[in-house]
């Protein structure tokens, strides 16, 4: 199966939820804390107790997961017992994972835990004897039979079943609840005048004979027409721009009474970056007239500001009975919001609400459970166009290019949201010209071919936006550290000059070291030392061996703070205020300063370097990226987070890597394991 047996804390930071969620009905994450595996009273029907005890050793399962799964299993008859005692064990790692489900018809049944027999030679003691608790002749067909009789599975009970998925019951609700919002709102028939929006299309993305097909605009149309939309597409695509003239379509068509519009985003980084692209935005869109220009928001803001977050609890202010006030929302990186979070936003819309997704559905998934956005895009290939239904593409094709057929079904959509979703193919930022984007093509296409070309570019210097630095032997990581560091030198003789705060952060933005892992030489403890290291032998910082904080130190808070309004991802800078006192100095989404003295900090680490997982949502005109050697990159390096370190890059991409890792990467595309899809199907 997918990814089940990967051990993500080892990698990345999917154990710190964006959302701090707490206080949640049953699963496996929140029943009750760890307790010593002494403390477990087995079942006498459980067998295989020497597999369970290594499997707890290992830290693959948790001592919860027991606990839970005994709980849940503790009325069972005998002879099914032992069976689903294990099946729970295999959803709590699911869970874990970040899977909204157990994909029962991908279970190897034969090795449900994905081990190796070799492992077992190095143990004393207790040996499994086998890698599988379930019997030979076991199968998807005898674990649905067992689930189905189960008293802890059905509506209403701490387990459920669809198809062939076994959820906890909390996650399934979430998925059911957001599949038929999504198609009520769909669904709904929006009053529009098909004329004059073919009008407003035409006036905003007049014909142009150099491109085929017009994805923007087709996007637009889609949008517009639509109670529900997403846009995808890659970097510099223009998910931006078309949104903002979508906008201003919108608010043309409802002259007479505007439009409330919410902008929102997952993080207060790419909140503030939203806000700055549809600044940009409309500023260079020079036909949108400025009474229409003023009626499209410039500033966004987290979904959680929106919502009303209440401190300590998993609930938000607004919500299915206090509805948010608003026409449309614009949810900007929607890769990043996990089922949970989405659920809840789509609950607190009022019933007359659209709603638009923007992102890139090749990113990494969430950092918490779930992948809606890459589950809304399923199915949609480069250079194809999207299955859309007849009917569609007979709409599109009259509202975009004047009836000329260039939208053709392909193929019948068994997606009931197949005609609510854009795919901007083109990117205008990164042309055939650009290694960056090349090399993302390449990565996100497992294209060999590309990449060579990428190599061939760059090494010649016709690529210069690109260094692939794959030396492993050199050991090129002392050269990146100096790299890092020179870089770092700029913004921290900014604060040696004292120039203003808004400088000192623009500067730190512009770099940006990333790494794949936290531990080892490769990962960000070890980088952010040796940097820090460089910068004081440099005399740019002084660390004293008392004081954890000191003037320069870059850092990213790791742990939510409603009180201080203080939020995971976000970045600081320590350095002195008017009174020449020490305080951390963040720049909120809507530009506004925000000092605190070190002490009142949450938990915070340095961030020279952080993990391509936090880099979600922001880029830096200069990203360099360390992928771990052979060894320690087997585990968790996948396309999707190369894909997400790289496209970071605005203007110069730096690899730092073993190329047999990079190859690694391209040849594994992680999923995960949701019914979303299947939910929406007919
Ligand atoms: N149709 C177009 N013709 C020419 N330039 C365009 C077009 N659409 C977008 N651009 C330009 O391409 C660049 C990227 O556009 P935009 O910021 O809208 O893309 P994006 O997909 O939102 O990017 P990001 O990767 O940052 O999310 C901008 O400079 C924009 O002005």
């Amino acid at each position: 199966m997918s990814d089940l047996n990967e051990q993500p804390g080892l990698f990345d930071d999917i154990d710190e939820t964006l959302n701090n969620e707490a206080a949640e009905p049953l699963t496996s994450k929140n029943v009750a804390q760890d307790a010593p595996l002494e403390d477990i009273v087995l079942n006498n029907t459980i067998t295989e107790v020497p597999l369970l005890e290594y499997l707890l050793a290992q830290n693959r399962l948790r001592v919860v997961d027991v606990k839970l799964a005994e709980l849940l299993c503790a009325n069972d008859i005998k002879q099914t017992h032992n069976q689903l005692f294990y099946i729970i064990l295999l959803l709590c790692l699911s869970q874990q994972s970040q899977h909204s489900c157990l994909t029962l018809n991908e279970v190897d049944w034969s090795n449900p835990f994905n081990l190796r027999k070799s492992d077992f030679n190095k143990l004393d003691g207790n040996v499994p004897s086998t890698l599988s608790p379930f019997s030979d002749d076991f199968n998807v067909h005898t674990a649905l039979s067992y689930l189905q009789s189960h008293e802890s599975v059905g509506e209403n009970k701490p387990l459920q079943l669809f198809n062939e998925r076994l959820y906890f019951a909390r996650l399934a609700d979430y998925e059911q609840t957001l599949a038929d919002r999504l198609l009520s709102m769909s669904e709904r028939k929006l009053n529009i005048n098909n004329e004059v929006l073919a009008e407003l299309l035409n006036t905003y993305f007049p014909a142009d004979s150099a491109i085929e097909t017009d994805w923007q605009k087709v996007a637009c149309a889609i949008a517009a027409t639509k109670g529900f939309s997403v846009i995808t597409g890659g970097p510099g695509t223009g998910k931006t721009t078309t949104v903002t003239k979508l906008l201003a379509i919108l608010q043309s068509l409802y002259k007479t009474a505007p439009l409330s519009i919410k902008l929102v985003a997952p993080t207060g980084k790419a909140a503030a970056r939203l806000s700055e692209s549809i600044l940009g935005a409309k500023n260079k869109l020079t036909t949108i007239p400025d009474d229409i220009k003023t009626l499209i928001p410039q500033s966004a803001q987290t979904i959680h500001r929106l919502l009303g977050v209440k401190p300590f609890t998993n609930k938000f202010r607004h919500n299915k009975s206090n509805p948010l006030h608003l026409d449309v929302l614009i949810i900007d990186e929607a890769s990043m919001v996990d089922l949970s979070l989405m659920a809840k936003l789509i609950e607190a819309l009022p019933a007359h609400a659209r709603l638009i997704l923007l992102g890139d559905k090749d990113q990494l998934a969430s950092v918490d459970t779930g992948s809606v956005m890459s589950d809304l895009c399923q199915g949609l290939i480069l250079g194809q166009t999207p299955s859309y239904s007849q009917a569609r593409c007979d709409e599109l094709n009259s509202l975009c290019f004047n009836n000329e057929p260039k939208l053709v079904a392909q193929s019948v959509s068994e997606f009931k949201l197949a005609d609510c979703v854009a795919f901007l193919q083109h990117s205008y930022r990164f042309d055939t010209q650009s290694g960056i984007g090349q090399l993302a093509l390449a990565v996100n296409t497992n294209n060999t071919g590309i990449l060579n070309y990428v190599e061939q570019e760059s090494t010649e210097g016709r690529f210069n936006d690109v260094i692939l630095d794959y030396d492993f032997v050199a050991k090129p990581i002392e050269k990146l550290v100096k790299s890092a560091a020179s870089h770092y030198a700029k913004y921290l003789n900014l604060i040696a000059q004292g120039a203003d705060v808004a400088q000192v952060h623009a500067a730190f933005a512009s770099y940006q070291l990333l790494a794949a892992v936290r531990e080892g030489d490769y990962g960000v403890h070890s980088l952010n030392q040796r940097i820090e290291r460089v910068l004081q032998q440099q005399g740019l910082i002084t660390v004293s061996p008392n004081t954890h904080h000191y003037t320069g130190m870059p850092i990213m808070v790791s742990q939510n703070d409603y009180q201080l309004k203080l939020f995971n991802g976000d970045i600081g800078i320590l350095m002195p205020d008017e009174s020449n006192q020490l305080k951390a100095i963040f720049i909120d989404e809507q530009g506004n300063q925000r000092a605190f003295s070190p002490a009142r900090l949450p938990a915070h680490d340095k961030v020279y370097v952080m993990t391509i997982h936090k880099s979600q949502g922001s880029e830096f005109s200069y990203t360099a990226m360390v992928l771990p050697p052979l060894k320690q990159a087997r585990m968790g390096i996948n396309r999707q987070l190369v894909y997400t370190g790289i496209t970071r890059a605005k203007n110069k991409f730096e690899l730092v890597a073993d190329k047999k890792v990079l190859q690694l990467a391209m040849n594994k595309s992680v999923s995960r394991a949701s019914g979303l899809y299947e939910r929406l199907q007919f």
